[in-house]
């Protein structure tokens, strides 16, 4: 019997994928680029068990069980085997997959990304695969190929029909920008109505915007994002994050039907940022928003008690227990300049269910603490 525990990290792009030239290899029609999150506070953790004992092959995802027939799934187990050497002694042996993650699954949250990379990450150990695993966890979801790397991450399209030049690569390790912040703004951690895998989909079939995007715009954007991290410049860094979130909205919303991810409260975070940065006369602080209402904030270090005054005043918490998960800051009161220009903004307190408080962080690695018994259940059922 052979066992591995690994676990993953989400990954936020600061510019985004949207839209597949090819469906099935999950190749995309441009380069994004995210900054990886700690596994501290949000990250999957799978344990693959292999047996010459088990009949046949399981999945459980957050203790339910799965049908193990997936078509992604099944393209990153076969990918992993076809890599594998063929004198390895477990390949024909039955596995039992167990994972879990520690924040909500499938609510544009990037579960998706933590969840493959941690899968094709334990698949790699097991099966003892050597060189790149990044366009292996593309099959799964194509942003998880960014959490095969820790820091600031690029995913090059590539351009050959078979995709192995679609490969994600390391800009800078975490330790480049150790002052970063994230803070992830939970509106709604319920499951989201409409996935980005058809989102994306329906947007390449039908959005003029979309192609204008991924010729014209991504190429200088991913230059000059990565002139922005590889110098630090947080001023410039934010506003494309910032420019390239608005683009993919725009790009949702040109697509037919519509694709509406950003609600009403999404939206008041916008402003509530933009106003903040005309009080500071600077980009302070960037949102960026996925396939979903809920917003990630990158921002300095320096700026976090003071921004986080603001958003506790302009987002009263409806209880004070478990509002600021993740990395604990001193709670100080808004001060007065900044009280009167919010003081017009404020809403109901619950608006926000909760805030994640983290930062940037490493790629997957091995743990200890396996999530299956020697008999390949899960422990926890
Ligand atoms: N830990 C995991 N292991 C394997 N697969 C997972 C894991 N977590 C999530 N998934 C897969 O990803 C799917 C959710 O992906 P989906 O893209 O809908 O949501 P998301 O990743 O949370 O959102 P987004 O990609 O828009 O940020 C799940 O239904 C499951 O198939
Ligand atoms: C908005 C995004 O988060 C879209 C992520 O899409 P997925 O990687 O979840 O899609 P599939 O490849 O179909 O699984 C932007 C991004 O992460 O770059």
């Amino acid at each position: 019997m052979k066992t591995v525990t690994m676990v993953a990290p989400v990954n936020i792009a600061v510019i985004k994928y949207w839209g597949k030239r090819d469906e099935e290899l999950i190749l995309p029609i441009n380069d994004s680029i995210s900054g990886t999150l700690s596994t501290d506070f949000m990250c999957a953790k799978t344990t693959i068990q292999a047996s010459p004992q088990f009949k046949e092959n399981k999945f459980w995802l957050n203790g339910k069980e799965q049908n193990f027939d997936s078509p992604r799934l099944d393209s990153c187990l076969k990918e992993v085997k076809r890599r594998a050497s063929p004198s390895c002694p477990i390949l024909n042996w039955k596995i039992a997959i167990c994972s879990e993650n520690n924040f909500p699954t499938a609510a544009g949250l990037a579960s998706s990304a933590a969840g493959y990379a941690c899968l094709v990450a334990a698949l790699a150990k097991l099966y003892k695969i050597e060189g790149d695993i990044s366009s292996i966890a593309r099959r799964g979801s194509g942003s998880a190929c960014r959490s095969i790397y820790g820091g600031w991450v690029q995913w090059i399209k590539g351009d050959r029909p078979t995709g192995e030049d679609s490969i994600a690569i390391q800009l800078a390790p975490v330790a480049h920008w150790p002052e970063m912040r994230v803070l992830i703004l939970v509106v709604n951690d319920e499951r989201k109505k409409y996935s980005s895998t058809s989102g994306m989909k329906k947007s390449v079939e039908t959005s003029d915007l979309l192609k204008y995007r991924a010729s014209e715009c991504v190429p200088k954007r991913v230059e000059a994002m990565k002139e922005a991290i590889f110098r630090k410049d947080f001023e410039s860094f934010a506003k494309i994050t910032m420019e390239d979130s608005n683009q993919f909205h725009a790009i949702c919303l040109d697509t037919f039907p519509p694709c509406v991810y950003m609600n009403d409260t999404s939206h008041s975070i916008s402003d509530v940022v933009h106003t903040y940065n005309e009080c500071k006369s600077s980009n302070r602080v960037a949102y960026t928003f996925d396939a979903g209402p809920n917003a990630c904030i990158y921002l300095l270090e320096s700026e976090t008690e003071e921004f986080l005054s603001v958003i506790n005043y302009v987002f009263p918490p409806s209880s004070n227990t478990g509002y600021l998960k993740g990395l604990q800051v001193r709670q100080k009161p808004i001060n007065k300049e900044l009280e009167m220009m919010f003081q017009e903004k404020k809403h109901r307190p619950g608006a926000l269910k909760y805030i994640i408080h983290t930062k940037i962080g490493d790629g997957p690695r091995m743990v200890e603490d396996s999530l299956l018994n020697d008999a390949g259940l899960p422990k926890n059922l």
